[in-house]
């Protein structure tokens, strides 16, 4: 069985998932993730860390954030229970889409996950109530390394699909992108 079919999407080296999956009269399996299918689609590093996050609310937005380098990483995000709207920005510097941002629907009935380069900042909105997702990393969790981008940011016009609610303290209060802002290059 194939693991899952990669589909590139318009930022390079953003990809969607579409996991295979085992149907029978007991209900359905799939596999999740498994290191050498993901490096065949271009994951690079270690699984380093799983994350497990619930959103009890419609239209919660979490985001948009990255680690710095050194510790900046890939990651994984599967929606396991609900529907998000799952966003990320290029912040590669030396990218052609520097400071574009890309959306997928990430249904936890359908096999879709994201697979994001290091080098982006990821938020997400939830599109129904009780979202469960699941993340895998590639690097493990530096808070002294930690940064955000404003999902409210006029630099980025994000068109979220509903009104933005219950953003926490930090998520609200990140800087909002200036002229010369240089990325997160090398
Ligand atoms: C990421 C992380 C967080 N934490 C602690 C830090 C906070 O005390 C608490 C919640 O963290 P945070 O508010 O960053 O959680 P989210 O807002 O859901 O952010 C997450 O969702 C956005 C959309 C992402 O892309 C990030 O991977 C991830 O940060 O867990 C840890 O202890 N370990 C970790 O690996």
């Amino acid at each position: 069985m194939s693991t899952f079919t990669v589909t590139e999407l318009p930022l390079p080296g953003l990809k969607r998932l579409t996991r295979s999956r085992f149907e029978d009269h007991r209900g359905r399996f799939s596999r999740l993730c498994c290191p050498m299918a993901l490096q065949q689609a271009g994951w690079q590093g270690p699984i380093a860390q799983i994350n497990h996050s619930v959103t009890q609310h419609e239209g919660t937005a979490r985001g948009l954030h990255y680690q710095r380098p050194p510790h900046e990483e890939m990651k994984l995000v599967t929606c396991l229970h609900g529907r998000i709207w799952d966003l990320v920005v290029d912040l590669r510097p030396d990218s052609p889409t520097f400071l574009r941002w890309h959306a997928e629907t990430l249904d936890a009935d359908e096999d879709g996950s994201l697979l994001i380069p290091a080098g982006f900042a990821h938020g997400f909105q939830t599109l129904t109530p009780n979202v469960e997702l699941i993340y895998c990393h590639s690097a493990g969790y530096e808070p002294a390394f930690e940064a955000g981008l404003r999902v409210d940011d006029p630099a980025l016009a994000i068109p979220w699909p509903l009104a933005v609610k219950n953003l926490s303290t930090r998520d609200q209060t990140f800087t909002l992108i200036e002229s010369g802002f240089e990325g997160v290059g090398r």
